[in-house]
């Protein structure tokens, strides 16, 4: 096996967990990652005391130690099992239990076309009040990867292009990418993020690759899932 693929494949991993089972764990996972998201916006801008703030790190530690007592050895991956269900809660951007995502809901309204609204806090900051453009760039490269690969395929990131038009202020947020242009193993992806209802703040095209080292047609089911939608 191909090094890469081996690398690549190797984070999507079979765990035949049934379906239901998932979904309940993810909801737990979700509840605390939510509660975390929340902790990191409270310290962003909490302006208590330096006593109290030692005393809440004392008590967040505590916490860290519990959660440790059963860890992954590594990062989380792409899980699957034989149902289809796939679940992949460490990702930066979709990831359940992942409190640096938003975590953003990507809507696939059939393939080649998806959009997803969510709303970037205090944690997303870049120029005052402004969302960070490297924070942009992540988010549309999550939403142009998944609407190149459909699910159906694997695909990676091989050149984006950001145009920054207009500062993105930090709130609400809309981005909504689709295919424009397929041919063999490269698909160009459009792309782009703004407030609702205005102009886009970031535009983007990206160039995504079916790897050399990748199946060319439909992957098996199992890592991959069915376009949403
Ligand atoms: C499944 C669930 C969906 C998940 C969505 C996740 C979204 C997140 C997306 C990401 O963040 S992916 C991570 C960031 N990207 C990478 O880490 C990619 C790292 N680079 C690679 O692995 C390889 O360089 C790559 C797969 C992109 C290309 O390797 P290949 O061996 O397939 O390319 P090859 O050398 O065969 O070149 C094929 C063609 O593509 C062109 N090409 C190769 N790399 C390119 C590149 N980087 N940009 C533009 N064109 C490129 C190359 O010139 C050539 O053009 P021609 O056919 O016209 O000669």
């Amino acid at each position: 096996m191909h090094d890469n693929l081996g690398m690549t494949m190797g984070m999507f991993i079979h765990d035949e967990v049934p379906t239901d089972e998932v979904e309940r764990r993810e909801k737990a996972v979700s509840a605390l990652a939510d509660s975390v998201r929340d902790l990191v916006d409270a310290t962003i801008r909490t302006t208590v005391a330096d006593d109290e703030l030692a005393a809440v790190r004392a008590e967040v530690d505590g916490l860290v130690a519990r959660l440790r007592t059963a860890q992954l050895p590594g990062p989380a991956g792409v899980r699957y099992n034989s149902e289809g269900r796939s679940w992949n809660w460490g990702n930066a951007v979709v990831g359940r239990g992942n409190a640096v995502a938003p975590p953003v809901d990507i809507v696939h309204d059939g393939f080649g076309s998806a959009y997803a609204e969510m709303t970037l806090g205090a944690a997303y900051e870049g120029p005052p009040g402004m969302v960070h453009g490297g924070v942009s760039a992540l988010m549309l490269d999550q939403i142009m990867g998944e609407t190149a690969s459909g699910f159906r395929r694997l695909t990676m990131t091989g050149t984006l292009t950001l145009r920054y038009r207009r500062p993105l202020p930090l709130g609400p947020v809309r981005m909504e990418a689709r295919i424009a242009h397929e041919e063999g193993r490269k698909i160009t992806v459009e792309a782009q993020i703004g407030v609702r209802g205005e102009d886009a703040a970031v535009e983007a095209t990206g160039l995504f690759l079916i790897p050399s080292w990748a199946p060319l047609a439909e992957t098996e089911q199992g890592w991959s899932r069915s376009a949403e939608g």
